[in-house]
């Protein structure tokens, strides 16, 4: 089945990670984050095998489905196209985004990671990003080495006119600042999943949209 375009609405953008989500909390947590109002979720997962890899991501999708929300695969546009998943999340290191959009359609949701970098951004607008990822922009655990970003770059990428997300260390005390910079997108892994409450969590962080 070819997804169709789902409109990208502000808000949090919940991303999973095997080490605090393994199999029995996957699908629960991400239950819980759909439940607290995330707009759009990432299946990230570094460390699985293909099977494993299917399994999660189709269970991910029927889960975000029901709540027509889009779930977006990180790395794997071929892993995107096989499930029917709404896009994927391409780095600078994941492959032409061109080609993404030829698997995977016009419909389909296609992120670049922009880490802090204008001409990244500029490349990625003309490859035909339908969102602009920066970041990180706090010290995270979960990618402690990826380049760092300051906040003001997503005032100078407003230009763009695109969606943009900010990820890394995003916790509810420093998410205001990205907010009123200009991200429109939170991505968030660690102060997400690494919470008992993910729900109350992730309705924390949608209602910092609402203000
Ligand atoms: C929304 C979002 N932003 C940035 C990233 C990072 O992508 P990448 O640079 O390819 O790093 P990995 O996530 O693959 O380690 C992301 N996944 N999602
Ligand atoms: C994938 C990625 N890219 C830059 S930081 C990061 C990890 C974000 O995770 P956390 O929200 O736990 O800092
Ligand atoms: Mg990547």
């Amino acid at each position: 089945m070819t997804p169709s375009k789902y409109s990208l609405r502000p808000g949090l953008y919940a991303i999973t990670d095997p080490d605090l989500l393994p199999d029995k909390r996957l699908v629960p947590a991400v239950e819980a984050a759909l439940r607290g109002g995330a707009v759009m979720v990432q299946y990230r997962d570094k460390t699985s095998g293909p099977s494993d890899r299917l399994r999660r991501a189709s269970d991910l999708l029927s889960v975000c489905r029901n709540a027509h929300v889009p779930l977006l695969i990180n790395d794997d546009p071929e892993l995107a196209k096989r499930i029917g998943a709404a896009g994927a999340h391409l780095g600078q290191e994941d492959g032409e985004l061109r080609a993404a959009r030829d698997l995977l359609g016009p419909d389909a949701i296609i992120g670049q990671t922009c880490h802090a970098s204008l001409d990244l951004a500029e490349a990625a607008v003309k490859s035909g990003a339908d969102y602009l990822a920066f970041g990180r922009f706090f010290p995270s655990m979960t990618k402690p080495g990826a380049p760092a970003a300051t906040p003001e770059i997503l005032q100078q990428a407003q230009q763009y006119r695109l969606p943009l997300s900010a990820i890394g260390g995003i916790t509810l005390e420093n998410a205001p600042l990205l907010i009123a910079q200009g991200a429109d997108l939170l991505a968030v892994i660690g102060g997400l999943f690494g919470t008992d409450d993910v729900e109350a969590r992730a309705r924390a962080f949608t209602e910092l949209f609402n203000t």
